[in-house]
């Protein structure tokens, strides 16, 4: 498809989704997963995972009453424009402005720079009749920093943008087919005004007089919807490991290379050690990230009881944890998905392997909702804090519990002496605790060293992200632990789950082993009993590998894959998928007479053949 008929294309499919959604009707959780199998970008996901949380969480109650309404019946649809040109990471650094004219009671939005433009916003560029825009808040002359507005842009008769708003597309990204499916735009406000009533006022106020009220909740929950998605795209990180792992497991079931003697079938390459090598640990991760993913849904519903009744102490925990887990699971997953094609050797980059689209259209969430190292700065920043913290008697609770033992943790010594002791959960997760908490401790020791902590955080940013890295693999490798824990039906499945759990984490130590060694969690005997014993976890995975990912339920059409087709099938249906290419609607190209007969003739011509 051209990008325009692909843009159409989603168009119609988001609102038969939509229709099917009232008339079915489908529940949230339903309509979530039609989403899922409609399987693009599109201007839904903006307008229900973005427009609609930051009313709900940003909007005063009158605020929700009326457009909260319009919302939920798709009479109006919404974008989160947050984003400018010049500015995405840093949301304080943002310049559009939104001045309160005490004469007219109005906000008058503004642009005054090129860079000050917003740039990005999903479904912004052609479809969105209104969005949140984020701008600086400006009254009798004073800055009181970002603040969000329910602003209108388009006419509702014609569609036709309002005046004083310039506003379009900003341009085919990544890909073949990929985000292109999105109208990411970009907008421009010349002095266009809105209604006072439209800066949304829960965490603080404008009066008629124009007196700024800042209320008495942390400002921070402006970022909240934010959190809310980054919670959401853990899970997502899983569905997507999950779908390129099934393609290059069950295509390395029937891919057959060497081996072959006397003259029999060759070696299914499922079976080489290097392949297992790469493949297991990221089926596990895709096993690993679904139950992170649970886990964190119960703590952003813990959060935002909490926050619903002014309790806001967890609020910091669930910053760092959405945002370490977002960037952890979303780079591992992009990688992941990389080494699935290189898995599939030659025919993985064919594009009907349906690996490439996967990756281009996955990619970005290494950059939306907030970049991935940047997010770890943040995870560190709350490590460091904690650190800080240690010894004033205030004991670190939830995902940093463990530094609570910091006496112990910082000079114990692992146990380890036979390959099987790997098996052992408390073991494991000592060995993770200890690195994740040297490697913290050595950066605030560091740290501490500076006069200037800023200039010092600046110097050390690299240690900071490893350090914030390992916290959160500790995340993932704790909470696969305790699912193991808990109810799992079928003494095989545990078993199964048993050992993905292993791979997961003894993987992370071998790839990480600099980390682990140079913070003395281990030994390097220790290491290579961790390396003997992920072998013999390789060995036992494999016969259960295909029924593994046959376990993700994903049908053909989903996974638009030929090589990971249930039936296995796969050389006669990459023939039909090469005839299907308007390359071979001829036998002889377009472009034969005018360019390769002339040359060949020249060439028979000269050498008089
Ligand atoms: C096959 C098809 C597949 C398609 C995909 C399928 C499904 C999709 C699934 C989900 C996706 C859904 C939606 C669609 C996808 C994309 C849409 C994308 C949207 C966007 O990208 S919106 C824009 C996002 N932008 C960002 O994320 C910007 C990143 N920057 C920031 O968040 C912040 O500015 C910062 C970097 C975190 C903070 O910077 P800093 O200078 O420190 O700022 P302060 O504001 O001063 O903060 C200080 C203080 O506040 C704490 N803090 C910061 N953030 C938060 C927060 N969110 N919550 C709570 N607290 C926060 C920070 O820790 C500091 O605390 P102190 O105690 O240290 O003071
Ligand atoms: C597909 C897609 C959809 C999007 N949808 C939306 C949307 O709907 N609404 C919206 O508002 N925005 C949206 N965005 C924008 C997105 O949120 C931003 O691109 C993202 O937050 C990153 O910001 P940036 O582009 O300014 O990156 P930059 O911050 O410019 O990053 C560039 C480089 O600088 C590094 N860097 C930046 N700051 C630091 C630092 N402090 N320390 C160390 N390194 C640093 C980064 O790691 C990165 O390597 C979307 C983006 C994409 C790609």
């Amino acid at each position: 498809m051209t990008r325009k008929e692909l843009f159409k294309n989603t168009l119609r499919k988001s609102v038969h989704a939509w229709k099917l959604i009232n008339e079915l009707p489908l529940s949230d959780d339903e309509s979530l997963m039609l989403r899922h199998f409609m399987d693009q970008p599109g201007f839904l996901d903006l307008h229900w995972r973005m427009f609609v949380p930051a009313i709900k969480g940003q909007g005063t109650e009158e605020q929700k009453q009326k457009w909260l309404p319009l919302a939920n019946k798709m009479q109006i649809i919404g974008c989160y424009a947050q984003t400018e040109l010049g500015h995405g990471s840093n949301v304080q650094g943002l310049e559009t402005t939104a001045t309160f004219d005490p004469q007219t009671d109005q906000f008058i939005l503004h642009s005054p720079t090129q860079t000050s433009s917003k740039w990005w916003p999903g479904g912004l560029g052609k479809v969105s009749t209104h969005a949140v825009i984020y701008a600086r808040l400006i009254t009798d002359g004073k800055d009181h920093g970002v603040h969000g507005f329910i602003v209108q842009l388009r006419n509702m008769d014609d569609h036709s943008p309002l005046p004083g708003i310039t506003i379009g597309d900003i341009g085919v990204k990544f890909g073949n087919g990929a985000y292109n499916s999105m109208d990411n735009g970009f907008l421009m406000f010349d002095k266009f005004c809105i209604p006072r009533d439209q800066m949304l006022m829960r965490l603080s106020k404008v009066t008629r007089e124009g007196k700024y009220v800042p209320s008495d909740v942390p400002r921070q929950l402006m970022y909240g919807t934010m959190v809310s998605v980054r919670q959401t795209i853990v899970s997502n990180a899983s569905i997507a490991m999950a779908r390129a792992v099934c393609i290059a497991t069950r295509y390395s079931a029937v891919r057959r290379q060497f081996g072959s003697q006397n003259g029999g079938i060759e070696t299914q390459v499922i079976d080489y050690k290097t392949q297992q090598n790469r493949l297991f640990p990221l089926l596990a991760s895709a096993y690993a990230f679904r139950f992170v993913g649970e886990w964190l849904k119960w703590l952003y519903t813990d959060v935002t009881q909490r926050l619903e009744a002014s309790d806001f102490a967890t609020l910091p925990e669930a910053h760092a944890c959405t945002a370490g887990l977002k960037s952890m699971t979303t780079s591992a997953t992009s990688d992941g998905i990389e080494e699935c094609r290189k898995l599939c050797g030659g025919h993985g980059y064919l594009w009907c392997s349906g690996l490439p689209e996967l990756f281009a259209v996955y990619v970005p969430a290494c950059t939306y909702e907030g970049d991935n190292v940047v997010l770890q700065l943040q995870v560190a920043r709350f490590l460091m804090k904690t650190v800080s913290q240690l010894g004033s008697g205030k004991a670190p609770a939830g995902t940093t519990a463990y530094m609570g033992r910091a006496k112990h943790l910082l000079q114990c010594r692992s146990s380890i002496r036979k390959a099987e002791d790997w098996l052992n959960p408390a073991m494991v997760l000592e060995t993770f605790e200890a690195r994740a908490l040297r490697m913290a401790v050595s950066c605030a020791n560091n740290l501490s060293k500076f006069e200037n902590q800023e200039q010092g955080f600046s110097e050390l940013l690299a240690d900071l992200v490893e350090a914030a890295i390992a916290h959160c693999q500790l995340i993932v490798v704790s909470k696969f632990i305790v699912k193991l824990e808990g109810e799992i039906k079928g003494k095989g499945v545990k078993n199964q789950l048993k050992n993905l759990c292993y791979i997961y984490a003894l993987h992370l130590i071998h790839k990480h082993l600099g980390d682990f060694l140079s913070t003395n969690s281990i030994t390097s005997e220790q290491a290579s009993l961790a390396n003997h014993q992920l072998r013999s976890l390789y060995t036992q995975v494999r016969p259960n590998a295909v029924a593994l990912v046959d376990a993700f339920d994903y049908t053909d059409h989903y996974l638009g894959s030929v090589l990971g087709r249930y039936d296995g099938n796969v050389y006669p249906k990459l023939f039909e998928e090469a005839l299907k290419d308007p390359l071979n609607d001829t036998v002889v190209p377009d472009g034969y007479h005018e360019y390769i007969r002339p040359l060949i003739k020249q060439h028979l011509r000269s050498a008089r053949l």
